[in-house]
This record gives structure tokens, sequence and C-alpha cells, in this order.
């Protein structure tokens, strides 16, 4: 079984909804970045996942642009990612997803980007753009090592292909709340409803609800419909304006509120 499957099942025994928390690797730099990681962890996140930044970063609103475009401006890189990454291996218990575009995958060679990854100790592989015809060769590759492959629905994904999803899916389905890119808003997550439903007649992996979740209110909102929630924009602009101790802060407060919506 996965480490992120893994993960999931002790969320589950206990009771809890699962906080999944999105950080951008070097930005500002990857001090602030190795810093964050382990706070995030210390302030109760059960899985991070390290965005690694990109020039077009399309499904992207203005907070985590800014982040990628500072990032590259200090000269991030995804060999510098992975040194973070290799050296961050002991010291964190919670497992790691790396998210790019598909751009970086292919220019750093399918196989070997997976297979660095799966080293430097990630489990979960996101990739929002993903064309359906390369998902053979990444998924294959995947399969060579204990790394997930993340699948993303929306309320607009077909039955069909939700249904193709539902039968590939590994470690668990990442639901785009809304249309759009990423970045707080208000979202009605009670409408995802009929979509996890159809899920839920599919198949029993976990479902983590992400986009536009800006507060322990909202989390708690969206962990109502699925398992885990996914938090990253809110997150990062915390990160920006006030520093690792305010984001820390933050995450322990989605934290408290998810774990006390449970007990209500
Ligand atoms: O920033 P938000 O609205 O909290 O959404 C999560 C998101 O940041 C993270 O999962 C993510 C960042 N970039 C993405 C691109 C596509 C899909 C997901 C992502």
């Amino acid at each position: 079984m996965s480490l992120i499957s893994d993960k999931f099942k002790q969320i589950k025994v206990s009771g809890r909804k699962g906080l999944i928390v999105y950080v951008m690797a070097g930005y500002p730099d990857y001090t602030t970045t190795l810093q964050a990681i382990k706070a995030i962890e210390a302030a109760g996140a059960d899985l991070i996942e390290i965005g690694l930044p990109f020039s077009d970063p399309m499904a992207d609103g203005p907070i985590i642009q800014y982040a990628a475009t500072q990032a590259l401006a200090g000269e991030a890189t995804v060999a510098k990612t992975l040194a973070m990454l290799s050296g961050l291996k002991q010291e964190i218990a919670i497992p790691l997803a790396v998210m790019t575009y598909y751009n970086i995958i292919m220019q750093y060679g399918i196989d070997k980007f997976i297979q660095d990854f799966s080293r430097a100790g990630v489990c979960g592989l996101i990739v929002p753009d993903l064309p359906l015809e390369e998902a053979v060769s990444v998924e294959a590759a995947c399969r060579k090592t204990r790394v997930d492959l993340i699948s993303l629905i929306a309320p607009t994904t077909t039955p069909d292909r939700l249904r193709t999803i539902c039968r590939q899916a590994e470690g668990f389905i990442y639901c785009v709340s809304s249309t759009g890119v990423t970045g707080v808003r208000q979202v009605n997550y009670s409408h995802l409803a009929p979509v996890l439903e159809k899920v839920r007649q599919e198949t029993d992996i976990p479902v983590a609800i992400g986009f536009g979740i800006g507060s322990p209110e909202a989390a708690c909102q969206a962990a109502k419909q699925a398992d885990a929630v996914i938090v990253g924009s809110a997150v990062m602009e915390r990160l920006k304006l006030q520093g690792v101790n305010a984001a820390q802060g933050f995450v322990a407060a989605l934290r408290q509120a998810l774990d006390k919506g449970e007990q209500r």
C-alpha cells in the first residue's frame, strides 16, 4: 500500500478530516521553504503538496503566480528542489506530493523525473495539465516507483471520464471545487455533493477538495463533503505577508477547526 493511502487510512480510523497544504518550492527562498514545510507539519497538516515554480502556471491565481515568479527570479530549479527534499526526508514524517505542470516533467524526462523525486522521498504527483495521451507514460513511470499519480476531477468532468478516473485513481482524488484558477474566494461547497456521490458509487478512494478555501470556516464547509481539504493560496499569502510563523498559525487554526467540526 502506498504511503498516501496509508495516511488516509490513519485519518479515517481516527475519525478526522485530512488537511493538505500547498507550498511553492523556493519561495521566497529554499531556507524559508524548508522551515515552512516543517512548521506546517508541526501545525498538524497530513500531507504537503510542493509546487514546482513554472513560468506559465495557467491554473494559478495571483498569489501562487507571484510566488512562482519570485522563486524563479531567485533561481529556483528542479535540481535545487530535489536537493532540498532529499535533505528533508529524514526530518519529516508526513507524505509529500509534488505539483507540477507537465512541461517541467517533459523537459526533465518522464522516467528520470519520477525516479528522482521518488528517491527524494516524494510519494505523490499532481499534474493539472497532463494531456490524456501522455498520461499513460507518466502512469507507467509512477508504477515503477512508489509514487501515486493523483487524478483531478471537477464539477464539469463528464460522467464517462469520471468513471475512468475513479477506476484508475491512486492515493486520493483531487476534486477542484470550481472552474478558474487557484485563489481564495467564496465557494458553495455543497454544490459538489452530486459529483462526490458519483465518485462514491465508483470507488472508495479518498477525495480531497481544493480551490478557494480561505478560512477555517470554509475548510469545515468543504470537509463536510470530503475526506480532506487542500489549502494553498491562503497559506502562501500569510507566508508572503507575515512569514513562516503566521503561515504555521493559520494551518494550526485550520487543523483545530477541522478537528472541532468533527465533534459537532
Ligand atoms: O490556492 P487554493 O485556492 O487554496 O487551491 C489549492 C492549490 O493552491 C494547490 O493545490 C495548487 C496550486 N497550484 C495548482 C494548480 C492546479 C491544481 C492545484 C494547484
